[in-house]
């Protein structure tokens, strides 16, 4: 892999998405190029059956915590040529959530006491087992969980094809969530983290980004 590995995670509606957008117009400015991923990959077998766990829960669905979370790692090593042939074409690949998605939501999904075991077992699966590749940065926007939720509620509004799951809804598990990533991030899980706010600085960031 040539190109540099930089991962921005957070809650549903935190603003990854509009991150990762500004982010990448910022380094194509300064003359790199740029991949960019988004996981779960809608549209592809093993991220739907996760979507219809998150927004079923109805039989037939992966409802529970391990097959889910099996599910959304499958989707990762299904991508790993697509992830490989990025890193390959570019400077810079900009994944819009990753492992670390996997292993905070979990995480909040077994509940504070098997959080550690959760985030163990992800890293293992995913790193270890199926060889995906370590982020060279992880990106924290730790938007505060109301705020994600306002945004995450008005898209739902502007667009009604984008509505929220079952999980999006519940404010604890967010909370929940949200307490995992910053675990995550102060104990530089993986890989070296930045943290952010809701308003992150597009420049700052880059410039860490250009710096790897
Ligand atoms: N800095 C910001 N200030 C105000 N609104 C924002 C900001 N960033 C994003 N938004 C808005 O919040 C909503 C969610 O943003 P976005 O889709 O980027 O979040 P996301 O973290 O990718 O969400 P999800 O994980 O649920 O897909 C969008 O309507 C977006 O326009
Ligand atoms: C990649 C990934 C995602 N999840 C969870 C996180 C969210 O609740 C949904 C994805 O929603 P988005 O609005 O489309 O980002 O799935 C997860 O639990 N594990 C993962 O690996």
């Amino acid at each position: 892999m040539n190109g540099r590995l930089a991962v921005i995670e957070g809650l549903d509606g935190a603003g990854k998405n509009t991150l990762t957008t500004a982010l990448a117009a910022e380094l194509t400015g300064r003359g790199l190029t740029v991949g960019r991923l988004a996981f779960p990959r809608y549209g592809t077998l093993h991220a739907d059956l996760a979507a219809d766990a998150l927004h079923g829960g109805q039989a037939g669905t992966a409802d529970s915590p391990h097959a889910m979370a099996l599910l959304f790692a499958m989707d990762r090593h299904a991508a790993s040529g697509e992830l490989s042939a990025l890193a390959e074409a570019n400077d810079v690949v900009l994944l819009d959530r990753y492992v670390a998605s996997n292993a905070a939501y979990t995480a909040a999904r077994l509940g504070a006491e098997r959080a550690d075991e959760a985030v163990e077992w992800i890293g293992a699966l995913e790193f270890e087992r199926l060889g995906l590749p370590v982020p060279d940065l992880q990106i924290l926007l730790d938007t505060p969980v109301a705020v994600a939720a306002e945004r995450a509620g008005s898209r739902e509004v502007s667009d009604p094809g984008r509505a929220r799951d079952r999980y999006e809804r519940d404010s604890t598990l967010q909370a929940d969530t949200s307490r995992a990533y910053r675990r995550l991030a102060e104990t530089s899980w993986r890989s070296p983290w930045t943290t952010l706010g809701a308003e992150p600085d597009v420049h700052e960031l880059a410039d860490v980004v250009v710096g790897l």
